[in-house]
């Protein structure tokens, strides 16, 4: 029998100081599709173990820009960026830099869960080391499964059948086994685009119990059209906007409380108060 045993899992990357929490900053993003520019001089420091919830009408360009957190925007053939990502101050996009890294660094959970619906409970929540090239016993393997689908406030759920495919699992059940999934590479950040806007009220609160929990080791990054929710979940909030034809850019953005109880900008007010979009 070949024992796939090599290495434990990898340290956490230096820099990363004794929780591990990281600070993602962006600086004057600028992001094109084609000759289109969608958005325009963005910046936002997202805290370390906070979570930031970025907010505003269909099409201001929130999904593009969360995407450019981990350099999933490079992915359409047509797009294009200016600007910096630095996570804990370092550019994501310097060249020195392995995309691999930064994608394992900044995880993402996605609208729509997608676990891999033939693999078992267990086989999802370990895909990521196989993608990230990461060797580990199967004890460490076993302790991972089970610290990761606890974290994602799954494990109790699904203790008794890990072998059962992800497949099997409901809407909810199958976010949290994704963010489980992305939570066993051990991302500093976690991106989460309108994680719960195909799941019912009770998984959706679920889900950002786990969220809240999670934000004690990791930075959560969440795009959600909920109001309600992003009251709920957030510390920061940034208010994008896009006026007709013109790039996306970030009206205001600061403490949650603050946005919605004070909002600096008329058009925050309205928008968190429900008068448009
Ligand atoms: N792959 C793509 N190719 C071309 N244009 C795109 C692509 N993805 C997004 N866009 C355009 O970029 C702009 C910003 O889109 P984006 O999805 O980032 O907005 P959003 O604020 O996340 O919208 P929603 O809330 O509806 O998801 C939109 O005008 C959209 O049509």
């Amino acid at each position: 029998m070949t024992a796939d045993v090599t290495t434990t899992l990898p340290p956490v990357p230096a820099g990363s100081g004794a929780t591990g929490l990281a600070e993602l900053q962006a600086r004057d993003i600028t992001a094109w599709f084609g000759d289109r520019k969608v958005l325009d001089r963005v910046s936002l420091t997202m805290p370390a173990g906070g979570i930031t919830a970025l907010i505003g009408p269909s099409g201001c360009g929130k999904s593009t820009f969360l995407r450019i957190l981990n350099r999933m925007h490079e992915l359409v053939p047509s797009a294009q960026l200016a600007g910096e990502v630095l996570l804990d101050g370092e550019d994501i996009y310097d060249p020195a830099k392995r995309l691999i890294d930064a994608r394992r660094s900044i995880g993402m959970v996605f609208q729509k869960p997608n676990p891999f619906p033939a693999m078992s409970i267990r086989e999802n929540v370990l895909a990521g080391l196989k993608l990230t090239g990461t060797k580990a016993d199967r004890s460490t393997k076993d302790e991972l499964v089970e610290s990761c689908l606890r974290k994602g406030g799954l494990w109790t759920e699904v203790k008794d059948r890990l072998d059962a495919p992800g497949g099997g699992l409901s809407g909810g059940q199958q976010q949290r086994l994704c963010i489980a999934r992305s939570l066993a590479i051990k991302p500093r950040v976690l991106l989460m685009d309108e994680p719960c806007s195909a799941l019912d009220p009770t998984s959706t609160r679920v889900i950002e119990e786990t969220m809240l929990e999670l934000a004690q080791e990791v930075t959560i990054v969440i795009v959600t059209h909920n109001m309600q929710q992003a009251a709920r979940v957030s510390s920061e909030c940034a208010f994008f906007l896009a006026a007709h034809g013109q790039p996306g850019v970030i009206v205001e953005h600061g403490e949650t409380r603050a946005m919605f109880e004070n909002p600096q900008d008329q058009r925050t007010s309205d928008y968190v108060h429900g008068r448009f979009g």
